[in-house]
């Protein structure tokens, strides 16, 4: 059997944790094979030590038989390996074709011109071979997330990769993306490309992988063939304990109404009319689900809520009182809780530790300050607290530097947070994106727990499923415009579907 790559008995220490420790993985060539493991169980880190991010404690690695003494990036390159990672690494102010090219730069005569034009050409060609359909001159701040991963992709086939890594690549992706990425995935290999995929998404693996490796806590577990193994028995494997796909959860028992959001307009930088006339509201013990494809002004929506962008028009009531006007910190003060969409962007201060993340909002109140002075014995206190209770690790507890931690634990850490200051509302937005299915099974109870407590609950995310599995109400965006606002138990998913490409077009019918 010919490997395209063999990564045999690695181990990585971090301060205070082994991160990987004594992993084997083999990717047969012309194969999918997929990388699954809880939060913080080491996937990211065998791939990084693979494109040579980091250098393993012990361990050896081969590419295409040989071995490699000291993997660098550059080696890897060389080596064709290639990796979209999960946070994707371009630069917003350059175009597309200037991302691609960025350190393979083609050049014109002897003055070392860069030769845009042949870069532009061989970037078209490439993505009318793939049905990319990327313009090679757009700025990748005016792209969607989608586009921006395909530009990822291109960079490596750019430089001719044929050892593929992609880290969660679905974690951003829309349904519609999802489906195209898998084809496009299945056409790499087919043209005789070797893929590695992590992603926590069972569904995908059997759609997509030959193989499936599988680490709990830094350790492998065991590799298997994907056509003859379960989902259940994957989940399993990967968090040692069943795991339960369906969501316990009683009808609601509305009461006041929390959130009133009456003709509420919100737009860009260029004025232009992101979110239309949109009204809703949600009321105390109750789950309202935003559904709308990417990019429909469900996160400007959002953002005016939480005061992160302003409203030009119409009123956002919070238990009566008109907030539009009020700072970010007063929201809060009001009782708002906001799980933001971009984990680092509005949710951590990376460069903080985790105990200091977990009281971003209320470090200067009591009980954490005294006189002005952080107690930090309290502080500490409270860190171990969210940890122990929403299972967050890392390398060194609440003493960690939230970068070092892994993306699904950051996530983790923002919940904790959030559902901890128990607020009157909360603005949860795509919650369980890049945690794994034991993470997600705890999450989505602890949001319907929130709700059966009496907290009011306005769910985004762009996994239908997550809507129809949580939702009590469910009103959809459209092009900025509310198109339906329904119960959940009378729609389904194909109905949800057509309101939400704006095919079709209902009033509130959810107080008749
Ligand atoms: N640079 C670093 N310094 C210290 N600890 C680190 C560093 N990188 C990773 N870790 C720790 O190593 C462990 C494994 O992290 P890793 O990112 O590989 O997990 P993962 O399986 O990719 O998780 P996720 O699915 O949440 O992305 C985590 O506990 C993390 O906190």
């Amino acid at each position: 059997m010919a490997y395209a790559v063999e990564m045999l008995n690695i181990t990585k220490e971090f301060p205070g944790i082994k991160a990987n420790d004594n992993i084997t993985l083999r990717l047969k060539e012309g194969s999918i094979h997929a990388l699954l493991g809880e939060n913080g169980a080491g996937k990211s880190t065998l791939m990084s030590i693979l494109f040579g991010l980091y250098q393993p404690t012990s361990g050896v690695i081969k590419v295409h038989g040989e071995t490699i003494k000291e993997m660098d990036p550059n080696l890897a390159t060389e080596l064709k390996i290639g990796m979209v990672h999960q946070h994707f690494k371009l630069i917003e102010s350059f175009t597309v074709a200037e991302n691609i090219i960025l350190g393979d730069e083609p050049v014109k005569n002897k003055m070392n011109v860069i030769d845009i034009k042949t870069a532009n050409r061989k970037i078209k060609e490439l993505s009318e071979q793939y049905g990319f359909n990327v313009d090679p001159n757009a700025k990748i701040s005016d792209i969607s997330v989608g586009m921006q991963q395909k530009v990822e992709i291109l960079k490596m086939l750019y430089r001719d990769a044929n050892i593929l890594i992609f880290d969660e690549p679905t974690a951003v992706l829309t349904p519609q993306e999802i489906d195209d990425l898998i084809e496009i995935m299945k056409r790499l290999v087919k043209e005789g490309k070797s893929i590695l995929l992590i992603t926590h998404k069972l569904i995908e693996i059997k759609s997509v992988a030959d193989e499936c490796t599988i680490l709990r806590r830094g350790k492998y577990i065991d590799t298997v063939d994907v056509k003859t193994t379960s989902i259940p028995e994957m989940a399993e494997m990967m968090v040692g304990r069943n795991v339960n796909f369906t969501i316990d959860k009683k009808p609601a028992n509305p009461k006041e109404v929390i959130l009133d959001v009456k003709n509420l307009c919100v737009e860009n930088e260029s004025k232009k009319q992101i979110v239309k006339d949109f009204s809703f509201d949600v009321r105390a013990g109750e789950i309202v689900g935003l559904a709308g494809v990417d990019g429909n002004g469900q996160s400007e929506l959002i953002y005016a809520l939480a005061g992160l962008m302003k409203a030009s028009k119409g009123e956002i009531l919070l238990c009566g009182e008109d907030i539009r006007n009020c700072s970010v910190k007063e929201r809060f003060d009001k009782g708002m809780g906001h799980i933001p969409e971009d984990r680092h962007k509005y949710g951590l201060v990376l460069d903080f530790l985790l105990k200091e993340n977990l009281i971003l909002q209320s470090y200067a109140d009591a009980p954490y300050a005294k006189h002005g002075i952080l107690q930090m014995d309290i502080i500490d206190e409270h860190a171990n607290k969210l940890i122990d209770e929403f299972d967050v690790r890392s390398g060194e507890g609440k003493e960690s530097l939230t970068r070092s931690m892994s993306g699904g634990n950051q996530q983790k850490a923002i919940i904790a947070r959030e559902l901890d200051r128990s607020p009157k509302l909360l603005l949860v937005v795509q919650p369980t994106r890049g945690l794994d299915v034991g993470a997600i099974e705890y999450i989505h109870g602890r949001i319907v727990e929130e709700r059966d407590n009496g907290k009011a609950v306005l769910l985004m995310s762009l996994d239908l499923d997550e809507i129809l599995d949580l939702s009590d109400r469910i009103v959809v965006i459209h092009d900025g415009e509310r198109t339906a606002f329904i119960d959940r138990d009378k729609t389904d998913f194909k109905d949800i579907g057509l309101y939400m490409a704006g095919e079709k077009h209902k009033e509130d019918t959810t107080h008749e």
